[in-house]
């Protein structure tokens, strides 16, 4: 569904995407998780034509991004843009929904982003919150092969976000492809199936929430000392450092499963306890490195 190849763009002499490799399937939902100024926003904006590369190459349904957004396939939803002044929501996501070949219901599309109930209200006289709901709306009326969304929860409190994100799988189950940006590690945890880490403009992990969180510190392992010494430890499968404290051992490893199979083989588990490295870290760590 999106193909980057090679692709870059620098403002002066800010390299803000610097060579960016990356293929996402149709069907797919995935976050692209970055902290500031990682080069996100002017990913999103060369996906969808609205930034020309320097280099390389941005492809969308097989397509040059403006043409793909020209007919229809791509809806999105960027960080900023006033809605137009006194017309009601449901006018408004109704006169987006004229612009695309085969748009979903007005209705539907204003249920799906949780706006029942305010499609007569003017849309200049709406909560932050509600403007940024009318633009997911405005987002998936056209019923879009694809959906970009630019830190679609920024200005959303918690129990909205919960909102959107319902919506939003909505959206995903009809088989279309999501692609989201976010600081929000929680979310790119929970909502993708796929979560692209960028820092400085490049690719520095790509996989499960699960992998990305097995590239930086795997998992920790502890047992009792009762059978195995530091150094044997040290020699089991996965493991990269270990820690003794008051006759415990913490073993940190990449691969838990092959430790806790050769502790177990070596029958050295005692008060076995596995706790695995939470995104957050995962993440710092990664774009510290990077
Ligand atoms: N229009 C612009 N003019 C000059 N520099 C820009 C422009 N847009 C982005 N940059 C620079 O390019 C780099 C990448 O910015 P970008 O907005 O793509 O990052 P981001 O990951 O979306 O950040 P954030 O999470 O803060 O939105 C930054 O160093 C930024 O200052």
């Amino acid at each position: 569904m999106i193909e980057l190849t090679g692709l870059a763009k620098s403002y002066g002499r800010a390299r803000a995407v610097d060579g960016m490799d990356l293929t996402i399937e149709r069907g797919q939902t995935v976050a692209l998780l970055g902290p500031n100024g990682a080069g996100k926003s002017t990913t999103i904006g060369m996906m969808l034509g609205l930034v020309e590369p320097d280099s390389g190459r941005a492809r969308v349904a097989g397509l040059d991004p403006v043409q793909a957004v020209r007919q229809g396939k791509v809806g999105a939803m960027l960080q900023e843009g006033r809605l137009i002044e006194r017309v009601t929501v449901r006018e408004l996501v109704g006169c987006v929904a004229g612009t695309y070949p085969a748009p979903m219901p007005v209705g539907h599309a204003l249920e799906l982003a949780g706006l029942d109930g305010l499609g007569g209200r003017r849309a200049d006289r709406l909560s932050g919150g509600q403007v940024q709901r009318v633009r997911f709306a405005m987002a998936l009326v056209g019923d879009p092969e694809l959906i970009v969304l630019d830190e679609p929860t920024a200005a959303l409190d918690v129990r909205a976000r919960q909102g959107f994100w319902t919506g939003m799988r909505a959206f995903a189950e009809r088989g279309r492809t999501v692609l989201f940006s976010t600081h929000y590690l929680e979310e790119a945890d929970e909502q993708a199936d796929r979560v692209v880490v960028i820092a400085r403009g490049r690719v520095i992990a790509d996989g499960t929430s699960a992998e990305i969180k097995n590239v930086v510190g795997g998992s920790t392992v502890a047992v009792d000392m009762k059978e195995l010494t530091a150094a044997e430890l040290a020699e089991l499968p996965g493991v990269v450092q270990v820690e003794i404290r008051n006759e415990r051992a913490r073993l940190h490893t990449r691969d838990a499963d092959a430790t806790v199979m050769a502790l177990a083989g070596a029958r050295a588990v005692h008060n076995l306890e596995v706790t695995g490295v939470d995104l957050e870290s995962a993440f710092l760590a990664l774009t510290e490195v990077a």
